[in-house]
């Protein structure tokens, strides 16, 4: 489908005005909802290039910045982009080194059972908010993750707050645009000082944290290393004089960290409360499949062992199977973008695509797809069981490594998001151990486990989830 953005304008006086921007602003869309389509881009690239180019960025530190500051969703597919992406996969987001977070881990899920717990107590019939426990346990996990333990909670609350703020501000970005750069910010002032506002904020919250982790002589052997630790330390190119071929390196400006860092922090926590609340209310929703679980959990983990370790996570296949069941019907981020670049040389359907073409892949859509699953609207983990069709099927392999698209809540190709692992790894452990902590019924009426979506900058429930409590291990962790 090929067709040009129309926004329109929402005020009479600056209605012409506002078109004539609207209109510098538009680029043709092209929207891929064939898999096998998407498989072709995604993975193996165009005729001429990778493929790998995406619209120019609409997040807050690139605008701010007027276009300077790259983070690694806005970077183009180059040399730093490279640089940045080696620093967080090979540290940070390393598979094989989350263990060095376990720590962080276990005390979010202390600190998001006692929260429900408290919740439950206080209330007459045990109903809680369990959205908003949710969304400050993963924001307080990922806080630790990239600046260090010890941050206190006022601030964690305060970068809570600025970071939701940002995402309420996300859907008028793109007005802030390189074409339409300063006429914008006269016609949009209020938008674009509350903007500047809101990014003064994070970098007076976040500085003295950078600081703080740049000042510190040594770090116990014990204590894992933060992202920002390793951002500091990153050297990243610096394009030839005459070429893009990198001739020297430089460290991130302060500014760019500030940017790093709010990406890490809204990446990592936003799309896996949202998931973690999909999953969970699907737990409401169906009582069966919640004994199942629970049955699957009681069988390997003993009655006494105080929560389920993450040695046990892998042995809780249909636990598993709920997990990549809602990554399948429910994607938080609701599209993956690419650009078309001058050398892509992209065709489709017989067509030249012109460069500037800003291609679409909505996740939903492939995962929906009646040629890769049976009922494929239903919500049906037993697919990913030994012979239940999606058989022993990873992720990745779902993401076009095993030579098609079955599902991709976290994209394809080389721009695939780097925190797969321990997005699924967070979502596996707290939702084995909510489950055995508390047995989780629907609450009435209004409050109900509502699965329409709402699509915003996130895929999420349009009636943030709420549940009724029951606690299943008294004087354990939410005792
Ligand atoms: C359920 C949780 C998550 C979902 C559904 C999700 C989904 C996505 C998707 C769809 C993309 C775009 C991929 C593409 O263009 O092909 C992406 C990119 C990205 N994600 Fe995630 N993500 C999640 C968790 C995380 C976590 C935990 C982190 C880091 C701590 C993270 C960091 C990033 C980054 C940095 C990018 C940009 C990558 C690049 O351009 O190279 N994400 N994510």
């Amino acid at each position: 489908i090929l067709w040009r953005s129309p926004r329109a304008p929402s005020s009479k006086a600056l209605g012409a005005l506002r078109s004539a921007l609207v209109r510098l602003l538009s680029q043709p869309v092209v929207v891929v909802r064939d898999r096998m389509t998407a498989h072709h881009l995604l993975v193996r690239g165009s005729i001429g290039g990778s493929f790998s180019d995406r619209p120019t960025s609409t997040v807050a530190s690139f605008v701010v910045t007027g276009q300077r500051f790259h983070n690694l969703n806005s970077a183009p597919y180059g040399p730093l982009w490279r640089a940045m992406r080696r620093n967080i996969t090979s540290d940070v987001l390393n598979p094989l080194r989350l263990h060095r977070f376990r720590p962080a881990r276990r005390r979010a899920l202390l600190g998001l059972v006692a929260d429900l717990s408290q919740q439950r107590k206080s209330s007459p019939n045990g109903l809680v908010l369990a959205a908003e426990s949710i969304r400050s346990a993963m924001f307080g996990l990922i806080v630790s993750m990239c600046f260090g333990d010890g941050v206190d909670e006022a601030r964690i609350r305060a970068m809570a707050d600025a970071q939701n703020d940002l995402i309420q501000v996300f859907p008028g970005m793109p007005i802030f645009s390189k074409h339409a750069g300063s006429i914008s910010r006269i016609m949009y002032r209020k938008r674009w000082n509350k903007l500047l506002a809101l990014r003064q904020k994070q970098e007076e919250m976040y500085l003295p944290l950078i600081d703080a982790r740049r000042s510190r002589r040594h770090r116990s052997a014990s204590e894992p290393p933060a992202y920002v630790d390793t951002l500091i330390g990153l050297g990243v190119p610096v394009p030839g004089e005459h070429s893009q071929v990198p001739s020297s390196r430089r460290a991130l400006k302060d500014g760019e960290l500030v940017g790093m860092c709010t990406e890490f922090l809204g990446a990592g926590s936003e799309a896996v409360a949202a998931e973690l609340q999909w999953i969970m209310a699907y737990i409401v929703k169906r009582p069966d499949m919640q004994e199942a679980v629970r049955r699957e959990i009681d069988a390997v983990v003993g009655a006494d062992a105080e929560e389920v370790s993450e040695e046990v996570l892998g042995k809780l296949e249909y636990l598993n199977a709920v997990v990549l069941e809602a990554l399948r019907l429910h994607p938080t981020v609701p599209s993956v973008f690419r650009q078309v670049t001058e050398s892509d040389h992209l065709i489709l359907d017989g067509r030249p695509i012109p460069a500037g073409t800003v291609v679409v892949f909505p996740p939903w859509s492939v995962a929906r797809d009646k040629t890769a699953w049976a009922d494929p609207d239903e919500f049906k983990p037993e697919r990913f069981l030994a012979g239940g069709g999606g058989q022993s099927l990873s992720l990745l392999a779902a993401a076009g490594s095993a030579g098609e698209i079955r599902m991709m809540p976290f994209g394809a190709g080389r721009r695939m998001c780097p925190g797969m692992g321990v997005a699924v790894l967070h979502l596996v452990y707290f939702m084995a151990n909510l489950v055995r902590e508390f047995e989780w019924r629907e609450a009435d009426g209004e409050l109900a486990v509502d699965l329409k979506p709402q699509v915003a900058f996130f895929t999420v429930m349009g009636r943030p989830l709420r549940a009724r409590l029951v606690l299943r291990r008294e004087d354990k962790l939410g005792g």
